[in-house]
């Protein structure tokens, strides 16, 4: 038993709380089974075990859930903003509580590095914090009447029952960022996780009935995606689709949700493009470039996946790219001081392989890695790529693992260029010191987020999203409970 953390470190999944790893279904308020007792295997990426089951639920539970949510949602509504900010605020608590149990969940399942998992634990419960507060700033508005006689206001009030899909990249804060905000405005949600990452989901449900959640409001039906997915988008009770994956995935669901006219939010693929001028500090573009790229083993949406370096620091920065990224401790989730943990599984080992097979066909050099972790299982060395060019797969696909591919230009209107040249429009990264440059090329990118001689820029405060094929909406902020709630115009006369 480790004295500071009580956790016992030959069983990593010998929680404090073991209650915490629940392997049921949590619909209108009860842990269930699958109807016709269907389960699906969990396994820890790291060894490929088999860690427990959950349910295989399908459309008939999902159905069940979302008929709970609506009859849920008449008394949640209706309760006071101060109400609703007291459960989270103890939901919020519970997850600071449990930390460590909770990330030791999502090492297990999603392979995370443990320092990283305390991370997005931290990460996920400050949507709740955060949007337990704004859901008490939902002001409205009034409007001078170009009609005597009339007055007219705006109110806001809740869309009503979501539909919520998330990640296995980041199990833990994606339902912070989308029930945080729902619950906050006064929706319900049925909530669909990642298969590979269900306990996460689930844990977090097991903390919000302790923290006083009514029963209803909040349901987990873990699952067939394509079933659970249909009866989410065409259940004409969910007013609104909330996703964060694939953009491919994300379509789908976009033209299954137009049937009944849904207001969605899509948090969908990037191509993030990572841009170091002549004129940056090179040590610290590195910093920066590796905090990006080997975030979650370069599985995130915003991780660099283009680096762009100008002629004249060129040598240098892929010199000392190469050095830190050799010095990056590759090992299982729980090990101490691991910095790159396996891939989800092997079909994302075979997608950095084509990557990197497409470049060095075409003429791109290995600095470092290019093959697999003698580990083994779904390890990967984490890689450097030179002489990279927009010819090659990895200008135009992302790879979501650990592949830096440093592709070369000469100016300014060539970054930006290279850098736009995508349908994706999620994050963009550069570094400079011109502050001239620092407005031109900000304004240029065509991106939701650009994050300027910084290399990891999340939080609670900030507004995520993107645009072009990355997405509709935006989450965190003041402004991502705006996507939890519906406008309304009241005009009133016959009272003079
Ligand atoms: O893959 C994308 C998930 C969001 C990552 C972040 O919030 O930084």
């Amino acid at each position: 038993m480790d004295a500071k953390t009580g956790v016992n470190k030959d069983n990593p999944l010998a929680l404090k709380d073991p209650s915490l790893l629940r392997q049921a279904n949590y619909i209108d308020g009860a842990w269930v089974g699958a109807d016709d007792s269907a389960t699906l295997d969990v396994r820890n990426p790291a060894t490929g075990a088999v860690i427990g089951t959950v349910p295989k639920g399908g459309k008939g539970e999902t159905r069940r859930a979302i008929e709970a949510a609506e009859r849920a949602l008449v008394d949640w509504r209706a309760r006071t903003a101060k109400e609703r900010h007291a459960i989270l605020i103890r939901w919020f608590d519970l997850m600071m509580e449990n930390q460590e149990d909770l990330a030791r969940i999502m090492t297990a399942e999603g392979g995370k590095p443990l320092a990283e998992a305390r991370g997005e634990i931290a990460y996920g419960a400050s949507f709740i914090q955060w949007f337990a507060e704004e859901g008490k700033r939902i002001y409205g508005d009034t409007i001078p009447s170009p009609v005597a006689g009339r007055r007219m206001m705006v109110i806001k009030q809740p869309v009503g029952v979501c539909g919520a899909i998330t990640p296995w990249n980041f199990p833990n804060a994606m339902i912070g960022r989308k029930a945080g905000p729902a619950l906050a405005a006064g929706c319900t949600m049925v909530l669909k996780p990642a298969s590979a990452t269900p306990y996460s989901a689930l844990a977090l449900a097991e903390l919000g009935e302790r923290a006083g959640i009514p029963k209803g409001v909040f349901s987990i039906v873990t699952g067939s995606a394509s079933a659970i997915g249909e009866e989410l988008t065409t259940n004409p009770i969910v007013r609104k689709i909330t996703f964060t994956g694939s953009t491919e995935v994300g379509k789908q669901l976009m033209a299954a949700s137009a049937g009944t006219v849904k207001k969605v939010s899509m948090e969908l693929g990037g191509n993030a493009p990572f841009i170091v001028f002549d004129d940056a500090d090179v040590d610290a573009a590195v910093e920066g470039a590796i905090a990006s790229k080997f975030r979650n083993t370069g599985q995130t949406c915003v991780c660099a996946n283009r680096i762009l370096v100008q002629d004249g620091i060129y040598d240098a920065f892929v010199k000392k790219l190469a050095a830190a990224t050799e010095n990056l401790k590759v090992a299982d989730g729980f090990e101490d001081g691991s910095q790159i943990g396996p891939l989800i599984d092997d079909a994302a080992v075979a997608k950095v392989e084509d990557h990197i097979k497409d470049a060095t066909g075409k003429g791109a050099k290995v600095l470092t890695g290019g093959e697999r972790h003698p580990l083994g299982g779904s390890f990967y060395k984490p890689t450097v790529l030179a002489d990279v060019t927009p010819q090659m797969k990895v200008a135009r696909e992302e790879t979501f693992g650990p592949l830096a591919p440093v592709f070369r230009f000469k100016d300014e209107a060539e970054a930006i260029r290279m850098a736009n040249d995508t349908e994706f429009g999620l994050a963009a990264y550069f570094y400079s010191r011109d502050v001239g440059r620092v407005w031109r090329v900000g304004e240029a990118l065509e991106y939701g987020i650009v994050s300027i001689n910084v290399g990891v820029f999340s939080n609670e405060v900030a507004p995520f999203g993107g645009v072009k094929e990355s997405g509709v909406g935006r989450e965190g902020s003041k402004y991502g409970i705006d996507d939890y709630l519906e406008m309304k115009f009241l005009c009133l006369g016959g009272i003079d």
